[in-house]
């Protein structure tokens, strides 16, 4: 008998360990990973290359050169395409793996807290049905290689999927943020990168000093740091000009830890100059039954980015820059800048359908818990 899914309680929410976490661009699910064959899963390597078809270049002695061409045309697309679907299965699992988790930490609050006495706990075969899953979800992404093979496969689709290089768009920002830089004398623009795949994506600018953190480094250069866990920089020499969040708001499942990804940005950021560097999937903001770029403005705002230096919607990302209110008490205190307070029970933003169209996504992003 199929068990019909508890109701997510409306108690204070635990972090979700982050393992990995969901996209929540509500792109379409992937059905195609089901061809990889499961030789490869142990080996991320060995999967990203069958993913990359062997006869790229091969055409028979008489196809011309413009055969050649499109052949090998043909053959990227494939292979852009299998790398595109791989990371949007691990998005897509990543994201239900952070609602049964959430799921999971509710029905413990409520068991545990006597404010939840009120509520409905999940029946205990809720419960069962949200551990089974984990299970089930947790063996899928380790036989695609977990949260490894996920960052290599996104490294293949990066400058794919970006039309090139990400920080050229926010160079010229940067420039005249700091028009009176002298970009050879001047002490560097102090960038964090969070969640970042490669230490070397602002190389060339050697006006900008990068720290490159993730969770699961791919390069010896980039430091293993949750940044939800980055202690909090206590003088202002050690703030940042420039915080990048390429790709990973959308790539935590649960959206208030989105929420919380934002605000503890302002905690990194000079109040005044600096500038929160944020790309989101387009379809997070132009698809969304939940969020559009009103909202997010709106939201932004709310955390100390009243200004909103520039933005572009290209083909298939949103790129944001914002600037961090002067006023921002960032530094020094881990209660800075929030939502707005609350009245209890009424977040200043609830979940609100906004756009009530076929074929959105769910994707938004919450006021932290
Ligand atoms: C989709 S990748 C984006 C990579 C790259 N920034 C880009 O734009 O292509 C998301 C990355 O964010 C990292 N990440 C997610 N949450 C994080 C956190 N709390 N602290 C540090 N890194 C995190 C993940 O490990 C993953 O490598």
């Amino acid at each position: 008998m199929a068990v019909k899914r508890a109701r997510k309680p409306a108690s204070k929410k635990r972090r979700v360990p982050v393992t990995a976490a969901a996209g929540g661009t509500g792109l379409p699910a992937a059905s195609a990973l089901a061809s990889i064959p499961s030789v490869h899963a142990a080996d991320p390597v060995s999967l990203l290359k069958s993913l990359t078809p062997s006869d790229a270049e091969t055409t028979s002695s008489t196809s011309s050169l413009l055969t050649i061409k499109s052949s090998k045309a043909v053959a990227r697309k494939k292979s852009s395409l299998a790398t595109a679907q791989l990371i949007r299965r691990y998005h897509t699992l990543n994201k239900e793996l952070s609602q049964c988790l959430v799921r999971i930490g509710n029905s413990e609050d409520v068991a545990s807290t006597k404010s939840g006495q009120h509520r409905q706990a999940p029946s205990p075969q809720h419960r069962a049905a949200d551990l089974a899953r984990i299970a089930e979800i947790r063996q899928e992404m380790d036989d695609l290689g977990g949260l490894d093979m996920y960052q290599k496969a996104s490294t293949l689709g990066q400058s794919k999927q970006r039309g090139g290089d990400s920080s050229k768009w926010l160079i010229p920002i940067l420039e005249s943020c700091h028009p009176s830089l002298n970009k050879k004398t001047d002490p560097a623009l102090r960038l964090l990168d969070i969640g970042a795949l490669s230490p070397h994506n602002y190389r060339k600018y050697t006006w900008i000093h990068t720290t490159p953190i993730d969770l699961n480094p791919q390069d010896p250069l980039i430091t293993k740091m949750d940044f939800l866990e980055m202690p909090v920089p206590v003088k202002r020499d050690e703030l940042f000009d420039v915080v990048c969040l390429s790709l990973v708001v959308n790539f935590v499942g649960d959206p208030s830890q989105r929420g919380e990804i934002l605000r503890q940005s302002t905690r990194f950021l000079v109040p005044g100059t600096g500038l929160l560097y944020l790309v989101l999937p387009l379809p997070c903001i132009q698809n969304s039954r939940y969020m559009d770029h009103e909202l997010l403005v709106e939201m932004m705002a709310s955390l100390g980015y009243s200004v909103l230096v520039n933005h572009h919607f290209a083909k298939k990302l949103a790129y944001y820059a914002f600037k961090l209110d002067a006023s921002s008490p960032s530094a020094n205190t881990s209660s800075a800048s929030s939502f707005p307070p609350q009245r209890r029970g009424q977040p200043r933003f609830p979940k609100k359908l906004r756009h009530d169209k076929p074929n959105r996504n769910n994707a938004r992003i919450e006021e932290p818990g």
